[in-house]
């Protein structure tokens, strides 16, 4: 299934009409340059063009009140006079005479991609709309915004399409503080936002908007709100957030579809945010939901106003809704203290409505004195570096590398009489391998390696890893007469002269401990064995004391432990390692293959043994890209898993910094 776009240049027919420092940033091109950068990258070629419409009264009345409607439809026969007499009641946005046609189909563009979505014509899809829409109230226009666009395309997704559950992930550098009033006081839409706040320095300038509005009454808990408190934030601190509040919290939450006010004004150079999160950030961001909801993504345009980011960072998301591999994510930093602070300040208030963020850092015991005296000394040295004065140096930023999509996405590795899964090709062709290598891998593994096709299978899989680096293949799936053999000869004979770093990722008991010290892999093993403490930094056992079928366990596994730790170590191949008697069932072994997609360019290895081949199937579909089938409701995790899994993140957090969750400030 593909991937929508919905774009009308008649959405560029608004500007500013006189003068207002505030607004003139809002401007046409940013609708324009996006949509020509999709063009010129062929992208716009590779979706499927949806029209935009314009939104009904009725629809737009989901949301706002009748008389703000009856107001704004007066706004196309006012004189300029009037116009800026009616701007006036609301702030930091303008009128003009074509607005209120462009807000309609704003917001019918997001109706359109809903149906598109939810009707199955599409996998997901991204409409390119202006006026924005996060802001707007149920009665009152505000920060550019006319009509929420993605407020009634979440109460239209539930009313039209009988969605329960609706996700909303607001990643524009704004709060949209419209979204959270309409949904606060409901449970079946979760509002997800992160935002420029300092301290409630920063426009809209709103108490609300820090991490303590949780919602209100039953929908205490589906409000989440992450507050930047620094500009300057970067690619490890959005991911961190990703990975220890948003994903935990949205699995649990099992959306049927995901929203995203996409605002790419958190990028770097973008003179809103001043961040310095890089474009491809938002491949990897998109990327981490497409797993969600079956896969049922609608991204619709917010803010953005630095051109060139924004641009970059429209054609980062698309690419990836199509399904094409990840940027890697170079040298990853360690998250700020000051996101570290506002991470667990959101953990320890949210975790008493999510269970699986339920053995969170229990700050709540704030010393309020102890804060105030850091506040006021993080004050006074924010003041003799004298924001105003600092220079609004001109941010420079690389292009985002070429994303290749590999010749072959998947291929197979099987034995001769081992049927290949459809849409996988079987990789017969093997490279020789030369006696020495030969000579090792007898010597070396287990007596049926010795043997023709024991030689021939090791060929292969050289042959893949090869082509994996060369993206001739995108990843592969190989069975194997016995696992925990073939990954110590993958790992120590194959790739030891192809790759530089290995993520292992083994899911079951086998015995894999012989994790290098140099770091040429590092070993994440999932099982539901009790294992003697880690080996060293680059071998990591993960106990699931009710095992790997632990769907809530194994989430936060992968999110609070694998995910931080595969982006910081930044691997050239994944080797998932599927041991017979894991217990995995096939929708998380799925979720697990989709995510691991987002490193090593998508160059997964999975490896199976010959007599679990009865997963051929659900692996297959994951390494083409389907989306996972969602996971069943998520069960409240034991609490001793809970626990455990912090204990053990905390003990690592001194070797991994992507693991920590904690400032040194309560908060
Ligand atoms: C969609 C959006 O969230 O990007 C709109 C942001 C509105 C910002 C209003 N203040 C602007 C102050 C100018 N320096
Ligand atoms: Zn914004």
């Amino acid at each position: 299934m593909g991937t929508a776009l919905i774009y009308d240049e008649e959405m560029t027919k608004y500007k500013l009409l006189w003068v207002d420092p505030a607004c003139k940033i809002e401007v046409p091109e940013r609708l324009s340059v996006s949509y020509e950068a999709l063009v010129r990258t062929g992208l716009s070629d590779r979706c499927v063009s949806v029209p935009p419409r314009e939104a009904l009264d009725a629809e737009i009345l989901l949301v706002h009140s009748e008389e703000y409607l009856e107001g704004v439809k007066k706004t196309p026969h006012m004189t300029l006079e009037d116009l800026k007499e009616f701007t006036l009641q609301y702030g930091d946005v303008y009128f003009h005479p074509n607005i209120y046609h462009c807000a309609k189909l704003a917001a019918g563009s997001a109706l359109q991609l809903v149906d598109s979505v939810m009707t199955g014509k599409v996998r997901n899809g991204m409409a390119l709309v202006r006026p924005p829409g996060h802001h707007s109230m149920r009665s009152a226009a505000s920060g550019f915004c006319v009509f929420n666009n993605v407020a009634i395309a979440a109460r239209y997704a539930k009313q039209k399409h009988g969605a329960e559950r609706v996700l909303i992930v607001d990643w524009d550098i704004h709060h949209g503080q419209g979204v959270q009033y309409c949904f606060e006081d409901d449970p079946s839409v979760l509002y997800f936002s992160w935002h420029r706040y300092e301290h409630q320095k920063f426009w809209p300038n709103l108490r609300e908007s820090d991490y303590d509005s949780v919602g209100k009454g039953s929908g205490a808990g589906f409000n989440v709100n992450v507050p930047w408190n620094e500009v300057g934030m970067e690619n490890s601190d959005y991911l961190s957030v990703f990975c220890h509040v948003l994903l935990p919290v949205a699995y649990e939450f099992c959306p049927d579809l995901v929203l995203v006010c996409a605002g790419f004004d958190s990028a770097i150079g973008d003179p809103e945010g001043e961040m310095c999160a890089t474009p491809d950030i938002f491949a990897h961001l998109t990327h981490l939901l497409m797993n969600l909801a079956g896969g049922k993504l609608c991204a619709v345009l917010e803010g953005g106003y630095n051109l060139t980011s924004l641009a970059q960072s429209v054609c980062q998301t698309v690419q990836t809704l199509l399904g094409d591999p990840l940027p890697q994510l170079a040298n990853l930093r360690s998250p700020c203290e000051s996101a570290l602070e506002s991470l667990q300040c959101v953990r320890s208030v949210q975790r008493q409505y999510w269970s699986i963020l339920k053995h969170a850092a229990d700050s709540a015991t704030t010393d309020v004195s102890t804060k105030r005296i850091k506040l006021a000394k993080a004050e006074e040295e924010k003041a003799e570096t004298a924001e105003d004065e600092r220079s609004q140096e001109e941010k420079v930023w690389p292009e985002p590398a070429e994303r290749l999509r590999p010749p072959v996405c998947s291929v197979s590795v099987l034995p001769d009489d081992a049927a290949c899964p459809d849409g996988l090709k079987r990789l017969a062709s093997s490279k020789d391998l030369g006696p020495l290598l030969v000579s090792r891998i007898r010597n070396r593994s287990m007596e049926d390696a010795g043997d023709a096709d024991g030689v021939a299978t090791f060929s292969r899989l050289y042959t893949l890893i090869e082509k994996m680096r060369t993206n001739e293949i995108g990843n592969g799936v190989a069975l194997v007469p016995d696992v925990a053999a073939a990954v110590e000869c993958v790992v120590r004979d194959l790739c030891s002269d192809l790759v530089s770093r290995v993520l292992v990722v083994c899911v079951g008991k086998e015995e894999l401990n012989y994790a290098t010290a140099d770091g040429k892999m590092l070993v994440v093993q999932i099982s539901g064995e009790d294992k003697e403490e880690q080996k060293g930094k680059y071998y990591i056992p993960v106990c699931l004391k009710k095992g790997c079928g632990d769907t809530v366990g194994f989430i936060q596994a992968v999110f609070g432990l694998l995910l931080p730790l595969g982006y910081e170590y930044d691997p050239g191949l994944v080797l998932l390692v599927r041991v017979p008697g894991s217990g995995v069932g096939d929708c998380m072994w799925q979720q697990l293959i989709g995510l691991l997609k987002g490193f090593a360019k998508g160059h997964t290895l999975v490896l199976m043994q010959t007599n679990d081949g009865a997963c051929m199937g659900p692996t297959a579909s994951a390494l083409l890209g389907h989306p996972a089938p969602p996971l069943q409701e998520l069960l409240t995790p034991l609490p001793d898993d809970g626990g455990a899994l912090e204990r053990m993140r905390e003990r690592l957090q001194a070797d991994w910094k992507m693991l920590q969750t904690t400032g040194e400030w309560v908060c």
